[in-house]
């Protein structure tokens, strides 16, 4: 088994391809759109991935946009998508320069936080740093239960 793709929906496609793609720097890789369910799907890859996401080989987000309009209440078991970058203050300030706030500053050069126009959180951690949790949990021991 392998990992494929996470699928969120958003309210305003532009907006949210406006957001993932121009100032998160993610790239389409495939888009459907499908008149008799009345949706479009867009399949979004970072850089690094987009390769083996056209070989339908590598992670990928799947917007969602439901033509007629519903309500997405914001699931609190739904967590946040992550994505590992070279530079973490390089892409936050790219981010800021685009408007985009930074919910979570990353002070401690390891990890910070954003949110899409649809709420979604998205994680981005320094390349090379460890994957733990960090403040202020840095004294848990990683029994893989956080
Ligand atoms: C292409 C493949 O990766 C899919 O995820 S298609 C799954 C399919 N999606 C839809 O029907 C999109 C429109 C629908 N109104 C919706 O909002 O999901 C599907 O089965 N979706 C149901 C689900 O729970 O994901
Ligand atoms: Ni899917």
């Amino acid at each position: 088994m392998q990992y494929l793709h996470t699928m969120v929906r958003v309210r305003d496609l532009e907006k949210s391809l406006d957001f993932y793609c121009n100032k998160l720097g993610l790239e389409e890789v495939n888009r459907y759109d499908v008149e008799a369910g009345r949706f479009t799907l867009v399949f979004l890859a970072a850089p690094n991935d987009i390769e083996r996401a056209k070989e339908k080989d590598g992670p990928m987000v799947e917007l969602t946009y439901n033509w007629d309009p519903e309500e997405y209440d914001g699931g609190r078991n739904f967590g946040h998508l992550a994505y590992l970058v070279d530079d973490i203050y390089a892409s936050c300030q790219k981010l800021m320069d685009a408007g985009v706030a930074i919910n979570r500053p990353p002070r401690d050069g390891h990890m910070a936080f954003v949110r899409s126009p649809d709420g979604i959180s998205i994680e981005l951690l320094q390349r090379g740093e460890a994957l733990g949790p960090q403040e202020p949990w840095s004294s848990m021991e990683n029994t893989g239960s956080w």
